[in-house]
Parts: structure tokens; sequence; C-alpha cells
């Protein structure tokens, strides 16, 4: 029996937690289970209460209290505490069925993203181990972003990086459009959702900042002048193309809060996972014995 799960990455803040409870309230009026896992150990409040929580097994502020450590190494702590603990996973998720979708939340670390070797760890478990679930990664990254060229490009080299480590399905996703709608233009958009390289050589901001930036000769190293130098622009556009030619990632659109938009999402999701293939027919009377209990 195969069993399904989606792992909702991304940086601080990124409205990981958000999709989480908009995707559980999508399936809930789809009348689809879903089994929820936090996984960030400093997550406090939850619009849904988790069917696994980290916190049981270890805490970050215990962590940071005992073993003197901040919030990032602390974090790793934690994450290696549970790699040495696996059955504190494995015992509840051998129970679910093949119908649930896991949903597993993560925190917003971007070291575990990128260098640090603990995520690989986990997935392989999850995925190759006894547990067999088909897995999606769901990478989201602020739509503000793409305000900021640069910072939309370093962005999307996070999920690309993130992609190259983990070697699973993966769904990039810019969240939070609602807060875009109107800045940009859809003819641009279009090329947010699928990088282009050629996004910075028309930046508008860039352009702005060049021209109008009157501290630009008086102060050599202000942060201005730094952003707006030929090797900023160069290292930048070096990073673009790069995302370019690795031709990997591009984005869906998500508003967490419209649910036409979540439902897009997860369809992506399924078909990643491959979840409705798996799906036993259900006989017309057994729907309706379901929908009546
Ligand atoms: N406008 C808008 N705000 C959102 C959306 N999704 C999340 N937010 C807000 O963004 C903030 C962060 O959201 P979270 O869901 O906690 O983000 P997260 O990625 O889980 O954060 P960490 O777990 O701390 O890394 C909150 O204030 C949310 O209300 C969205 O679609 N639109
Ligand atoms: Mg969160």
């Amino acid at each position: 029996m195969s069993k399904f799960g989606t792992l909702v990455m991304g940086p601080a803040g990124a409205g990981k937690s958000t999709f989480c409870s908009a995707l559980i309230q999508h399936l809930q009026h789809n009348k689809r289970p879903c089994y929820y896992v936090n996984l960030d150990p400093a997550a406090e409040d939850f619009a849904f209460e988790p069917d696994i929580d980290i916190k049981d097994l270890i805490s970050l502020e215990d962590v940071m209290e005992d073993m003197g450590l901040g919030p990032n190494g602390g974090l790793i702590y934690c994450f290696e505490f549970l790699l040495e603990n696996l059955d504190f996973l494995t015992d509840p998720l051998e129970e679910v069925t093949e119908d649930y979708l896991i949903i597993f939340d993560m925190p917003g670390q971007i070291e575990l993203y990128t260098h640090v070797p603990i995520l690989p760890g986990l997935v392989k478990h999850l995925m190759r181990g006894s547990l067999n679930i088909n897995m999606c990664a769901a990478y989201l990254l602020e739509s503000t972003f793409i305000v900021d060229r640069p910072k939309f490009f370093a962005g999307t080299l996070s999920a690309m990086s993130a992609m190259l480590m983990l070697e699973m399905p993966h769904v990039n996703i810019l969240s939070k459009m609602d807060l875009v709608k109107g800045q940009v233009a859809k003819r641009d958009l279009k090329r947010f959702l699928s990088a282009d390289a050629d996004l910075l050589a028309d930046d508008p901001a860039h352009r702005l900042e060049d021209t109008e930036n009157p501290n630009r000769d008086a102060d050599p190293v202000s942060k201005n002048n730094i952003m707006a130098g030929e090797s900023f622009n160069r290292l930048n556009r070096a990073v673009a193309q790069l995302i370019d030619d690795f031709s990997m990632v591009s984005f869906l659109r998500l508003d967490a809060q419209d649910e036409d938009s979540v439902g897009a999402v997860l369809s992506y999701i399924d078909d990643a996972i491959q979840f409705h293939e798996a799906q036993e027919p259900k006989e017309p009377r057994d729907i309706v014995d379901t929908d009546m209990t």
C-alpha cells in the first residue's frame, strides 16, 4: 500500500503554515482525509491541531536553554535528534492509509534547505524506508520578492538548491499573490513564473537606482552604491543565467485565501505524487454511506 505526502518548505515567513491550513481546509471541503505533521519545533499556534507535533519529542526552547545554542543551531540539533528517533514519526505514520494526504509543515531556517545534509536523510527515510511515502516538495517563495529582481533570483536559487539536494518531485510556489496584484504587469508576471535571466536587464528599479542615486560617487561604500555597482550586477546576471541554464525552476501562483488557487496548487501536487491513480474506485453506494456518517 502506498502513502502520499507533501513537504511544505521555504524561507522564514513565506506562508508555509498558512498554506498548510488552507490545504487542510480545502481537503476537508472536498471530503478528503489529511494528516498534519508539524516539524517546526518553534511553532506555537496552529489553525488545525497537528496529528504529530515535533514539540512532543523535543522543543527548541528547551534545546536553546539546556545546550546554550541559538535558534539556528538549536533547530539543527532538534533535527539531528529527530533523525536519531525516527520511530517518533514512523510508528504513527505506519497507520496512515493511502487515501490520506500527509502534510509536513517545515521550519523556515534556510540552512535546512541549502547546505546541512539533514533533510535528505529524513526524506530518504520517509520515501524509501518501510513507510514508502510518495512525496512531493512544495517550496514556497514570497511573491513580494518579484518587486526586487535580484532578491527574486536569490530566492529562486534557494529553491533550486533544495531541488538538487532533495532529488524528489518538486513544485515551486509564489505565495501571497494577493500582495502583488496590480503591482506587476501580467506579461511580466509570466516571465517570473519560469525564471528568465533577461528580467534583470529589463529591471526598471535597477535603472532608477543607477541614475537617481545622488550619493553614488560621494560615498563609495554605501549600501546603495554597492547594490548599484557593476560587480553586483555581474554577480546577479551570473546567478540568473545559471538558473536559466538549468531550466528547472518554474512557479505556481498561490493566494492562500482563494480556494480555487489552493485547489489548483493541490492538483499539481496530486499529479506529482500520482495520488489519484492509486485510489480504489468507490462504489456509488460506498460514497453515499460515507457521506451520511
Ligand atoms: N497577504 C497574505 N499574507 C499571508 C499569506 N500567507 C501567509 N501570510 C502571512 O504571512 C505571515 C507568515 O505566514 P506563516 O504561514 O506563518 O509563514 P511560515 O512560512 O509558516 O513562517 P515560519 O514557519 O515562521 O517560517 C503571517 O502573518 C501570515 O498571515 C497570503 O497568502 N497572503
Ligand atoms: Mg510556519
